[in-house]
């Protein structure tokens, strides 16, 4: 009997996406069925170029049309990515930007710009469009991180008279910075409405065309950039970092506790525990716990968000930062493997995130 797409179809339609817990003809991510004699092709449509679970979808939807359809069919199956957004339509603000994802911490100098850098740089590298928003206004550290202290962006006046600012462009993201607008002396002075009228300038005029995700580098602890942010973009969710001693955890709590008040309700994608464990170069399977174990990941535990994986304490990634050129372009050390792992699960998240959760919205705080 000759196969037919109703036959590949229906077989596809026992293939569930892990995560997301629907088949994938259901959530339409199949395309482009092709059938000659016993050769079947077709497309699956991930959502994200980041997905973990590639190889596994992919064995799966073989497995299913040799089992349902035709055991001899030489079945090709293409993958591709279109990542997906939980945006309401009508909004005009960023409205290229599919997602938009705060990193955040209780604690400084724990690591999130390094996290934030490196996470773009990974999101880059599996193909999506990556910006990064250097949102920590009296401390940025992104010129540093991507080497390039000495950029400053071109700025367009539009015909309605707006400023139009052009992201300046390294390892494929479109990065913006204070940095790259004042002399870093001068932005130390910038908090309160200063700091917050420079992220909503960041928000509001820059030309950040179409992006998969924007990342959000904040300023540690709970300040005013925070609650601009959400109450400015619809915020996809955000990522708590911290560091496994009991302080940083305890402050971690109070970045969690923040998004999740109820009047500003944002999701939380997950934690990821940074210097979790001390590693010298040269004996990579040596794992000190300096700061204490398990802080993170029990942490996520007590309050029901993901755990997104933890990253070592390892001295190239402070040398590859202070460089500018995240860890993650040295492909195959330990420190590289464990972000590209907290990349996947990052994107992973916002898959689940857009599929289970309600449209993002602007948060309205009021007085
Ligand atoms: N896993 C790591 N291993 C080694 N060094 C690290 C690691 N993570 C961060 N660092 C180093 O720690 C220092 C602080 O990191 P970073 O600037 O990313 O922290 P931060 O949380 O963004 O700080 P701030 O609170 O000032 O915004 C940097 O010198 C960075 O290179």
């Amino acid at each position: 009997m000759a196969i037919t797409q109703e036959d590949v179809l229906k077989a596809l339609s026992y293939v569930e996406e892990p995560d997301l817990g629907k088949d994938l003809v259901t959530l339409n991510m199949i395309e482009d069925v092709q059938i000659n004699g016993q050769d079947v092709a077709f497309t699956v449509i991930l959502t994200t170029p980041a997905c973990p679970l590639k190889d596994l979808i992919r064995n799966a939807c073989i497995r299913a049309i040799h089992t349902m359809v035709d055991k001899d069919a030489n079945v090709t199956v293409h993958m591709t990515s279109r990542v997906t957004s939980a945006r309401q339509d009508n909004l005009t603000l960023l409205k290229g930007v599919k997602n938009i994802i705060a990193v955040a911490s209780g604690k400084g100098g724990v690591g999130k710009s390094t996290l934030t850098a490196n996470l773009a740089v990974a999101l880059a590298q599996s193909g999506a469009k990556v910006g990064l928003v250097d949102a920590d206004i009296s401390g940025p550290s992104v010129p540093t991180m991507f080497g390039v202290e000495d950029a400053r962006p071109a700025v367009y006046r539009m015909p309605d008279g707006r400023n139009l600012i052009e992201p300046i462009e390294k390892y494929g993201i479109k990065l913006m910075s204070i940095g790259f607008l004042a002399p870093a002396e001068s932005a130390v002075v910038w908090r309160g409405p200063m700091a917050s009228s420079a992220l909503k300038q960041f928000i509001t005029e820059v030309d950040w065309g179409e992006l998969d995700y924007l990342l959000i580098d904040l300023p540690p602890g709970t300040s005013d950039i925070h609650l601009t942010l959400v109450q400015t973009v619809p915020v996809t969710g955000a990522i708590i970092l911290t560091t496994p001693q009991k302080v940083a955890v305890a402050d971690a709590v109070k970045g969690l506790q923040m998004f999740r008040q109820p009047q500003i309700n944002v999701p939380i994608l997950g934690l990821v525990e940074n210097m979790a464990y001390f590693t010298p170069a040269e004996l990579p399977e040596n794992k000190y716990y300096i700061f204490g174990q398990g802080g993170g990941r029990d942490l996520a535990e007590r309050y029901g968000v993901p755990f997104i994986g933890e990253v070592p304490l390892v001295q190239s990634i402070r040398e590859s930062g202070d460089q500018g050129a995240p860890q993650i372009l040295q492909e195959g050390t330990a420190a590289s493997l464990a972000f590209e792992k907290v990349a996947q699960e990052v994107a992973r998240q916002v898959s689940v995130r857009n599929a289970s959760l309600g449209k993002t919205k602007v948060v309205e705080i009021k007085a």
